[in-house]
């Protein structure tokens, strides 16, 4: 790209996020003259070295003016007479420019030389980084424990050192470990959020990296096949925020609730000490988690009246709210921020401490989040978590009913306030929810009920059906109504979430056929990377043609398509809605279903012959060049065109993990009614070389795989590709729900859809899952795995289909099926 235009490209880039080309140009100018107009390090990691640069010269330039001003009021004297937050404030800046400038009145030019070292450090210190973490691990006292977890079905297998995660006290954040010491392309989003994830093979020590800052709860079902033993390296505690514990009032538990939430965000690390209520004095800021009344009654006890609370965010219906409470003994001083100013600052700190860059980032919105997680997490915990709500009947007083199911207690609530003198229907609407409930589900659960009641009409509500606000367990919050189950007990197959919390909703497990095992895998919600995949992303390289940096909201609505949709031929992928579009999909369907009537790509020297067993040698047999949906999410400030959908979203729909009676194994299905196109999930998983697949295949002959997907869309366009750059996605060990949908020839009701996030190569991308029809309710949701059957050359054995279709390709399957019948 020519000089002028990567300015411009960078002013482009720092004006979206805030910075006028007036503050930019000065620092961009001192760090081409610094690094003799190398761009590559201004480019590097999104601007990363741009922007430290600019919030230090800004920072500076207020430190600065600060001073002055305070030379000028007391001639250094310190002014005992300003409010303690604001000579909390200015004393923190003075601290920071002590530090970071080394006591020089340049300030600017002294905040490049600090980033000179940093870029120097950068240049030669990959390597150094790499070093010092892995000696860092090799220390004996920061070392990560090795922990052999549970083991259930540890049927005498020897499984090598199965290790569990580790607990907080034994965790060490780590650097990330660069595989190429001259890599200088990842993006500032990997790059500020990418841990790394270490695992033990024997003797060596290996390092994952974790594109999406999946914290990898390990959680093991049971123990892990020997050939790798993960644990996860999980940051510090984070730090924490203060949150007004009368917010969550409807709760029972809410002062459990709130002092988890007292763990999680902090306005001001260094501020604040101590995590559970007592937290430090700042300047006469107490900063606590309580509830209200506690709280006033102790501010009356100190004589302390100024108390205060500052609403900072809520979930959409107000159900949840995160406050901000303060009080202060120095009255006379104390003057409230304002909460815009308050975020501003902290918005600033998550760009400058924590390096978080991403357009249309914002506290606020994290913390808007946080109450829908809140309000997600109370809406999918089962009974005895939450308490059962309390409920008011017509004439006011409290109202339950219960009913004993084989293994739930099913208590529905109704607020009179809602259904507004429709309490005369309760009872009915009670007996019509139970016999909608299906025979022989067994533990009949509540995301079940809930899909039954979602559609269900109450007579005399004006022939409306009940909003599904009100059915869905927003019932927990006092001014709606809703119905909770108490899970009395569990049968042995039964496991309430698969995700350990991960995902928005819980996903269930259970088996009514057989006395299997449970799975044994770590659930992750983001694919993690393992070893030398190739998995690089530059951000420079993604061309703003095709991303839309400027849109925001909803693009679907305007009339000439945005730029995301270039990619899909001049028109959006999705619907408004969020289903894909039809005619998208249409194309997609048939394009997997007629594979010879489409481009083939015929590698010259193809990875899978390269990595396979000599024995099955043979011409490469060609590679489905797909359609790709294009998610240029991390530049793109639109929510439904793209970007939503796949990797922000995360699953929404309601699925159950069950035990397919055909001797599929585990299956998945919906527990409620989907339409055409709409998103199911990802596949996520390890991402592995074919070579690694292989030789994981052939450590592991005869254990359990689940089938492995090839990342082969565009492989021969490439000419030859390397070996680590010939990817595929393992969810043996590590994966998410999708590792459980089954095959199902031709007639799939699932279809996978590449799409494209963070880079346009082709070699990377994510796999998404659409249905293809409508799907109803405890339907087993199944993908066409694309298998030839007659083909040996997978890297992993092909099954005995039982997929039961009429179009099934296992000529085998459908013999034995023809002799039978
Ligand atoms: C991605 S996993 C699916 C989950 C798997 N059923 C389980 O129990 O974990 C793929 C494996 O499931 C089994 N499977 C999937 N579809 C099948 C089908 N149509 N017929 C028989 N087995 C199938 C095969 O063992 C296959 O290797």
């Amino acid at each position: 790209m020519a000089p002028n235009s990567k300015a411009a490209k960078a002013f482009k880039t720092m004006g979206s996020m805030g910075y006028s080309g007036k503050v930019v140009k000065p620092v961009l100018k001192n760090l081409l003259k610094l690094y003799g107009n190398n761009w590559e390090f201004i480019e590097d990691e999104n601007y990363r070295v741009l922007i430290d640069a600019i919030i230090e010269s800004e920072d500076n330039k207020v430190a600065r003016v600060t001073r002055e001003q305070q030379n000028a009021l007391s001639e250094g004297k310190p002014d005992e007479s300003e409010p303690p937050l604001k000579r909390s404030k200015s004393n923190s800046q003075t601290d920071q420019r002590a530090t970071s400038c080394h006591g020089s009145a340049h300030n600017d030019i002294v905040a490049i030389g600090d980033m000179r070292n940093k870029v120097e450090n950068q240049a030669h210190g990959k390597k150094n980084m790499a070093e010092s973490s892995s000696k860092l691990l090799q220390h004996e006292d920061m070392k990560p424990k090795v922990v052999r977890p549970k083991n259930h079905q540890d049927k005498g297998k020897n499984h090598g050192s199965p290790i569990s995660h580790m607990g907080p006290e034994q965790t060490k954040e780590t650097h990330m470990l660069s595989n190429d010491e001259n890599d200088e392309s990842v993006s500032s989003l990997i790059s500020s959020k990418k841990r790394t994830i270490t695992y033990e093979t024997g003797d060596h020590s290996n390092s994952y990296q974790d594109p999406y800052n999946a914290v990898i709860e390990s959680v093991p079902f049971d123990s892990l096949p020997n050939y790798m033993v993960p644990f996860s390296v999980v940051p510090p505690d984070p730090p924490r925020l203060l949150l007004e514990g009368g917010s969550c009032g409807s709760f029972p538990n809410a002062k459990e609730n709130c002092s988890t939430f007292s763990d999680l965000i902090d306005l001001d690390a260094e501020e604040i000490s101590d995590s559970k209520g007592k937290s430090s004095d700042l300047e006469g800021h107490h900063f606590e988690c309580m509830d209200s009344e506690k709280f006033r009654s102790e501010e009356e006890e100190n004589g302390v009246l100024n108390a205060s609370k500052i609403d900072i965010a809520t979930s959409s219906q107000r159900e949840v709210k995160i406050s901000l409470t303060y009080k202060s003994s120095y009255q006379s001083h104390f003057q409230a921020p304002s909460l815009e100013s308050v975020l501003k600052q902290v918005d600033e700190k998550c760009v400058k401490s924590y390096k978080i860059t991403l357009p249309g980032f914002s506290m606020l919105k994290l913390m808007k989040d946080m109450c829908e997680c809140f309000l997600a997490a109370c809406t999918t915990s089962n009974g005895t978590e939450q308490g059962i709500p309390k409920t008011v009947s017509k004439d006011g007083n409290p109202q339950a009913i219960s009913v004993e199911g084989v293994d739930h207690q099913l208590t529905f609530c109704i607020n009179s306030n809602i259904l507004n003198g429709l309490l005369n229907y309760r009872n009915r609407t009670l007996i019509e929810v139970a016999s909608q409930i299906p025979q022989g589900l067994g533990p009949i659960h509540m995301d079940l009920l809930r899909c039954h009641m979602r559609n269900f009409n109450v007579d005399g509500y004006k022939d409306k059906k009940i909003d599904r606000k009100i059915l869905e367990l927003d019932g927990l919050a006092s001014s709606s109504a809703g119905m909770i189950i108490v899970q009395k007990q569990h049968s042995s197959n039964y496991v309430q979430d698969i995700t350990k919390g991960q995902e928005a909703y819980r996903i269930p497990l259970i088996n009514e056929i057989n006395e299997e095992p449970l799975p044994t895998f770590y659930y992750i919600q983001h694919n993690v990377v393992y070893q030398n995949a190739y998995v690089k992303f530059l951000l420079a390289r993604m061309s703003d043609d095709n991303c839309c940096s400027n849109c925001f909201g909803n693009c679907l609505s305007s009339e000439i398509p945005c730029a995301c949709a270039g990619e899909t031929g001049g028109e959006f992928a999705y619907m408004p809605g969020g289903l894909v579009k039809e005619s998208y999909l249409e194309s997609c369907i048939s394009m997997n279903h007629d594979l010879q009537r489409h481009n083939l790509f015929y590698c010259k020297d193809c990875p899978l012959e390269r990595t396979k067993d000599k024995r099955f040698s043979g011409k490469c047999k060609g590679h489905l060049v797909r359609k790709f949906i294009k998610e240029c999410w991390y530049k793109c400030g639109c929510s439904m065109a793209c970007g939503n959908r796949v990797v922000q979203q995360g699953i929404t729909a309601r699925l159950q993990v069950f035990m397919t009676p055909g001797g599929k194994g585990w299956g998945l299905r919906t527990l409620e009614d989907m339409p055409k196109g709409a998103f199911i999930c990802e596949y996520v998983g390890e991402v592995v070389t074919n070579t690694e697949l292989f030789e994981r295949n052939m450590r592991n002959t005869g254990e359990k795989h689940t089938y492995p997907v090839l990342l082969d869309a565009d492989w021969s366009s490439e000419g030859v590709l390397k070996d680590e750059e010939a990817l595929c996605l393992d969810a043996t060990s590590y994966g998410n729900v999708a590792r459980f949908i089954n095959h199902r020839c031709s007639d799939a009701n699932l279809i996978e859809i590449p799409v494209e996030v963070e880079t346009p190569d082709h070699h990377y991308y994510h796999l998404a899952f659409f249905t293809t029809r409508k799907v109803n309710a405890l339907e087993e949701l199944t993908w066409d795995y694309g298998i030839d059957f007659d083909d040996h050359r997978h890297p992993v054995k092909a099954f005995k289909c039982h997929c039961g279709s009429e179009f099934c390709r296992d000529r085998k399957s459908m013999k034995r099926r023809k002799l039978r019948s």
